[in-house]
């Protein structure tokens, strides 16, 4: 059972390049974890789109009622739409199956409140404790549904799951496609239930990547900001943004987490890391929709950014977009990131411990969030405690007091080490 902060040395790289480019050589320990320490590990889930989530069996079962109540219904069936165990949706396939799919179908107060449960519940039995939930409010003329509507299903959905071990929070998202006016409603949105309820706590830009003018956000982001909500954006998805200076305007509506954040240049990787934002990583979801750059392993989940961001002193919080589409849990994406970057067991711990501070909740929630963690880490016999060090600082200290690679006692891992010891 891991006891040790990590002793390998890491390059502190300052560019994306350089670090996908050496590929780790850790070796296999028991410091590193199996599928079921990530399934136990309380987790933070700050990056799920809530229709994205839905799971098919769900879609299926709603549309199954659907075509019970309308035999006319003619709606495809979700498992032709989405076969099962396909997640090779990349993003010319992908955004259309919200659009002419899901909102056809999950649609109604009834179809919402529904398919919301599921998404909890499926969350909870993961362990995620914390959840950050995203949605776009929508309004469908077809059953009378209204964007306020909406909104005040998924708060009821979410009050009545009413879960002691898994806290949840929803974020409004304001759609690349969306007007300004349209834009701004939504801030309103947020504010209202965020002042009535306090569980809104935040917005978020999403949608086609390729789409839309996002200077047209500017006034609806100051009103967020201005009135105290978190603010988290989806950060250079794709290589070619419609507008020239994309990022540096996103940069400028003062975002406190980037989504994604895949094709960046050096300068804005530097502004990111000065002002230490929260990275909202998933993995799955880039390497199905082929959103990768290809570097060593073909765009698969080694040529991932992850094995740049955990080393640095921003957050990483690793999310599942759309559980739904992509068909990989948290604890899985947890698993994949500790063995394709060797990530060991405290590492792993360490990644949703450093990313509390940037959850929209507030400092009861941080607390109790930190508790959680610590509590959990000192039960699985990790060296824990309430420090919130990032693990390029953990390194800096380690090798400051001495305590670098070279003067550990080191077991000879590779071929030649083995060789040259014997
Ligand atoms: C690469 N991943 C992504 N990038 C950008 N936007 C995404 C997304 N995944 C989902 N969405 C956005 O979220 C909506 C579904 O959830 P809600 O109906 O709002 O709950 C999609 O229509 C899309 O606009």
């Amino acid at each position: 059972m891991s006891t040790a902060p990590p002793t390998v040395p890491r390059p502190e790289s300052t560019t994306l390049a350089n670090v996908i480019e050496g590929l780790d050589t850790r070796p296999e320990t028991p410091d590193f974890p199996d599928q079921d320490f990530c399934e136990r590990l309380p987790k933070l889930e700050l990056h799920a789109h809530l229709t994205g989530s839905i799971r098919r069996e769900t879609l299926g079962e709603i549309w199954r009622k659907r075509k019970e109540q309308e035999p006319d219904f003619d709606l495809e069936d979700p498992l032709v739409a989405m076969p099962p165990g396909k997640v090779d949706f990349d993003l010319t396939s992908f955004f259309p199956l919200f659009s002419k799919y899901t909102y056809n179908l999950v649609n109604s107060e009834w179809s919402v409140e529904y398919a919301t449960k599921q998404v909890l519940q499926d969350f909870e039995s993961d362990g995620v404790v914390y959840l950050e939930l995203r949605t776009i409010p929508r309004a469908f003329e077809e059953t009378g549904l209204t964007k306020e509507g909406y909104v005040q299903t998924i708060l009821k959905a979410i009050k009545s799951f009413n879960s002691e071990k898994m806290h949840t929070r929803l974020i409004l998202a304001i759609d690349r496609q969306n007007t300004p006016p349209e834009a701004m409603n939504t801030v309103e949105l947020a504010i209202k239930y965020r002042d009535e309820e306090g569980l809104v706590v935040g917005v978020d830009l999403c949608g086609n990547p390729a789409a839309g003018d996002v200077r047209i956000f500017r006034d609806a982001f100051k009103k967020a900001k201005a009135n105290g909500l978190g603010i988290t954006l989806h950060f250079a998805e794709i290589e070619r943004q419609p507008i020239k200076d994309e990022l540096d305007i996103l940069l400028s509506f003062q975002p406190d987490r980037l989504g994604h954040a895949i094709h960046t240049s050096e300068k804005v990787l530097r502004e990111i890391r000065s002002r230490k934002l929260c990275i909202e990583l998933c993995l799955s979801c880039n390497v199905y929709a082929k959103m990768l750059p290809c570097r060593h392993d073909n765009g698969s989940f080694l040529d991932h950014h992850f094995k740049y961001w955990w080393r640095t002193d921003c957050p990483v919080a690793l999310g599942t977009d759309d559980i739904g589409v992509f068909l990989s849990s948290l604890s899985n994406e947890h698993y994949l990131a500790s063995q394709h970057f060797r990530v060991n067991k405290y590492e792993l711990w360490h990644l949703p411990f450093y990313s509390i501070d940037a959850i929209f909740g507030d400092h009861i929630e941080k607390e109790r969030l930190r508790s959680v963690l610590l509590a959990w880490g000192k039960e699985n016999g990790l060296d824990v405690d309430d420090d919130s060090e990032s693990v390029n600082e953990i390194i800096r200290n380690e090798q400051e007091n001495g305590e670098s690679f070279e003067e550990q006692e080191h077991t000879p891992n590779t071929a030649e080490e083995v060789r040259a010891a014997a």
